[in-house]
């Protein structure tokens, strides 16, 4: 394949929307490619806005304040890093002739759980949990109901697992109900999912550069209230569920389109593979690329909206492991023992300015040349060695 797409790198200039340690990877990508690099988040200092050229600190739900920054700095492409932010911004954007990854299309899609779980499953008619979407109490109690128990209850926008829960009885409907009211998000809308009992669940990386798509290996991950705490990369799966997981991830990006790397969160049972959600953009699970693959998520994204080849050598397997903030702190240290700095591993701090308990401060990341089990055991044994004050 002929690729027609030079690097100018000195002038291109990239916006971040949403500017955590995912977007401060992929400043810190842009970078090495000498692109001129702005971060805009809701809050100072964000790990982003540590390593780029320019900061912007706005309200990320203010139509005017988004297209301000936009107006005024006029990037090439703008880069969604975040689900919360205003989506008429970014469609308006668009309308102006400004480059939204993948498009304001997809962000709009994906950031709604109503959306992109209608677009799989009736529109792509990709198989999925059943569900319903309910606006109130006695909608979630009938919905639960239809369903069954146990069934999973989530606003239709959050992430992380925020405002997330799981209902085993109707005993637990009033609760579920009032944790998804108090999350941030858009808790108006509760989508109620059948629990499936999987064996395993995965993150496809898929990469689209306008030319080619091209799949990571698939990474295996552990999530804990809805938020993820381990994975690794390859998960060992059958050929069957790996291609039938790659047919899913295919179809969903085709129908999103644009450039950038997508994160196909699939649930695989037996060699039954079901649709979750997409990120269209990095993935937290994919942080394990930053140890196992020569060109990380954050790499191949910023390629891919470049237009550039997505060539890569995949080094062996590694695995990652999430450090949460024990306590609160408005000026957090991670403290993290040497035991932790082995030949086998490394260490990823984010340099978020606060800290709240549960907040993700930092990662462990290791390698095993062939074996994702001994990977994912030691990142385990590692982020013991992982404190904050
Ligand atoms: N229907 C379901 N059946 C079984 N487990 C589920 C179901 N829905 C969610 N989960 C579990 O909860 C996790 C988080 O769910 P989901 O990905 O929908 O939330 P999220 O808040 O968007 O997370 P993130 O933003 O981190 O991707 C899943 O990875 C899975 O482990
Ligand atoms: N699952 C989505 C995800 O991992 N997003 C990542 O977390 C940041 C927010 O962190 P915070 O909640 O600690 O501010 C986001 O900016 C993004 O980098
Ligand atoms: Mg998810």
């Amino acid at each position: 394949m002929n690729f027609t797409a030079p690097l100018k790198a000195d002038s291109i200039k990239v916006m971040l929307l949403g500017s955590g340690e995912l977007g401060k990877e992929v400043i810190i990508e842009a970078q090495r490619l000498g692109i001129e690099t702005i971060a805009v988040d809701s809050y100072n200092n964000a790990p982003a806005q540590l390593v780029a050229n320019k900061a912007y600190t706005i309200n990320m739900k203010n139509k005017n304040e988004i297209l301000d920054v936009i107006r005024r700095e006029k990037p090439d492409y703008i880069l969604p890093e975040v689900e919360a932010i205003n989506i008429d911004a970014l469609f308006t954007a668009q309308e102006e002739g400004y480059h939204v990854i993948p498009n304001a299309d997809a962000v709009n899609k994906t950031m709604n759980r109503k959306n992109i779980r209608e677009f799989a499953a009736v529109e792509l008619k990709l198989p999925t949990s059943k569900y319903e979407f309910v606006t109130t109490f006695e909608g979630l109690e009938k919905a639960a109901a239809n369903i069954g128990f146990p069934c999973v209850i989530k606003p239709v926008m959050s992430s992380s697992g925020h405002g997330q829960s799981i209902a085993r009885s109707e005993t637990d409907l009033q609760n579920s109900w009032e944790l998804a009211k108090e999350a941030r998000g858009d808790a108006s809308e509760l989508i109620v999912e059948e629990f499936i009992t999987f064996d395993y669940e995965i993150t496809m990386l898929t990469v689209r550069n306008g030319k080619q798509t091209v799949f990571c290996e698939p990474i295996g991950h552990i999530q804990e209230d809805g938020d993820y705490i381990f994975s690794w990369q390859p998960m060992n799966m059958s050929e069957e569920a790996k291609i039938k997981s790659q047919e899913v991830a295919q179809k969903i990006t085709d129908g999103l389109g644009g450039r950038g790397i997508f994160g196909v969160e699939l649930f695989v049972k037996g060699d039954e593979v079901y649709f979750s959600e997409v990120s269209p953009r990095p993935h937290d699970t994919g942080m394990v690329t930053m140890i196992t693959q020569s060109q990380s998520e954050f790499a191949l994204h910023i390629r891919a909206v470049l237009g550039l080849p997505l060539d890569f050598i995949d080094y062996g397997a590694g695995a990652s492991a999430a450090y949460k903030a024990k306590g609160d702190s408005f000026n957090p240290s991670i403290e993290i023992k040497d035991e932790a700095f082995t030949k086998t591993s490394y260490a990823r701090v984010f340099g978020k300015p606060q800290s709240h308990k549960g907040r993700r401060m930092a990662i462990a990341l290791t390698f095993d040349k062939d074996n994702s089990d001994k990977a994912l055991q030691q990142a385990k044994e590692l982020i013991e060695n992982y404190s904050d004050k």
